[in-house]
């Protein structure tokens, strides 16, 4: 088992990383105060994980309450938001009630959201099941639901008390869901490790058919760079903005097509290059930087042209992002393979940038 440390000052948790960390008991035991639990997993991962997590915390004696969520990125909103809630109720939960997400980030988001406000504020654990929640969602305390008009809008800061990223799990995830997960890991190495970039682009074939040591030390390297930047500025005050490289252009992609039609993964693969060619207009970086980050994006089986929604359309997405102030759109530039900067970009240069990267006749789902 790997271990990374998220120091907060307040809040200082560990990422541990291995195979078949799902059935160990002493690793939940430390954080289960209450005399209940809460389990929180979707209809794809019940049937697949439910079990043996529930008897890995059987030991301990914890009322089990188990909810179950419908699967997708859809259902990442109010009512699922509400369905939470009223099943803790019933459940009797009290404040020292830990919720548990055994899932990929939808799940991961929307039950730390539910944490945050669940009688104000009870603990979570993240247990990620897919590679995108192991190498990023699981760490650094987003949590939340989307609006219709707007990705992630409603959300809150709420640190897991601890994350367990049993790589065993990512046996069962789809190829699709894969490649999502290498969008996070790339991203990555492009904002702040040329050299992990480097190895990304050496390992890309092993990281693509799952082979479980090069994924392990994909996890390790990209979750030692999320806890850094996030303990460095938890609330998104500074540098944790650079985590958003791509998810200007990406979140506007996943609104603009209805939540699910791209996966999260795909619409941010596409979101870097359309930074990355931003960046290029822009003369921050040459034609070659610019063709990597293109090349490994493809490499990894993630799209890497967006679909035509239309620039209008586009600019109004963007300027609905956290990022946005006054109605100016920031986005997150490439200085150089491992190093990238916040900016505000005027719409003629976002507009130049959407001309060269929307292919006009696209087919909407990416793998379709
Ligand atoms: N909070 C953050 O910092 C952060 C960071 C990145 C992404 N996100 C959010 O995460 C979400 C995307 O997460 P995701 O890519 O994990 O998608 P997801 O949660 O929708 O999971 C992807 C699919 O894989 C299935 N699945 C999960 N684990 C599996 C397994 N081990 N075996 C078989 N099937 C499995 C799920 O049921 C689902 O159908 C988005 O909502 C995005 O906004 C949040
Ligand atoms: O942890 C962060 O900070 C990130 O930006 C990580 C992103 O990969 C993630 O998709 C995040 O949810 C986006 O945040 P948002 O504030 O733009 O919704
Ligand atoms: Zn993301």
């Amino acid at each position: 088992m790997l271990t990374v440390n998220v120091n907060f000052v307040s809040h200082a948790y560990p990422i541990h990383i291995g195979a078949g960390l799902l059935d160990r008991t002493e690793l939940f035991a430390p954080y289960l105060k209450g005399s209940s639990v809460a389990l929180i997993t979707n209809a794809t991962l019940e049937p697949l994980y439910a079990a043996r997590l529930k008897a890995a915390l059987a030991p301990l004696g914890k009322e089990l309450i188990q909810i179950v969520l419908p699967d997708g990125e859809a259902y990442k909103n109010w009512e699922t938001l509400n369905f939470i809630f009223t099943k803790l109720l019933e459940a009797h939960a009290d404040r020292k009630t830990t919720l548990i997400a055994l899932g990929g980030g939808v799940v991961g988001d929307i039950t730390g959201f539910a944490a945050a406000c669940y009688m104000r504020g009870v603990p979570f654990i993240q247990v990620p099941t897919t590679l995108l929640a192991q190498v990023d969602s699981s760490v650094g305390g987003k949590t939340g639901i989307n609006h219709p008009l707007g990705k992630n809008m409603i959300g809150a800061f709420h640190q897991p008390q601890v994350v367990i990223a049993d790589t065993a799990l990512l046996r069962t995830l789809p190829l699709r869901e894969l490649a999502a997960g290498l969008a996070e890991i790339i991203k990555a190495g492009a904002i702040a490790d040329a050299g992990f970039f480097d190895w990304i682009e050496t390992n890309i074939d092993a990281l693509n058919r799952g082979d479980e040591a090069a994924t392990a030390e994909a996890v390790h390297r990209a979750c030692g760079i999320k806890a850094q930047v996030v303990a460095a500025d938890e609330r998104e005050q500074g540098v944790r903005a650079l985590l958003n490289f791509g998810h200007t252009f990406g979140h506007a992609i996943e609104a603009g097509l209805g939540y699910g039609a791209w996966l999260h993964g795909e619409a941010v693969g596409c979101g870097m290059v359309m930074a990355a060619t931003l960046s290029q207009q822009l003369g921050l970086i040459d034609s070659v930087t610019q063709a990597r980050l293109k090349q490994l994006i493809a490499a990894a089986h993630l799209p890497t042209q967006a679909p035509p929604l239309g620039n209008e359309r586009y600019l109004d997405l963007m300027r609905v992002d956290k990022k946005a102030e006054a109605g100016q759109i920031n986005c997150i530039l490439l200085k150089r393979l491992g190093a990238a900067l916040v900016e505000r970009v005027a719409d003629h240069n976002l507009c130049a940038a959407l001309t060269a990267s929307v292919q006009p006749d696209a087919v909407v789902k990416p793998n379709a």
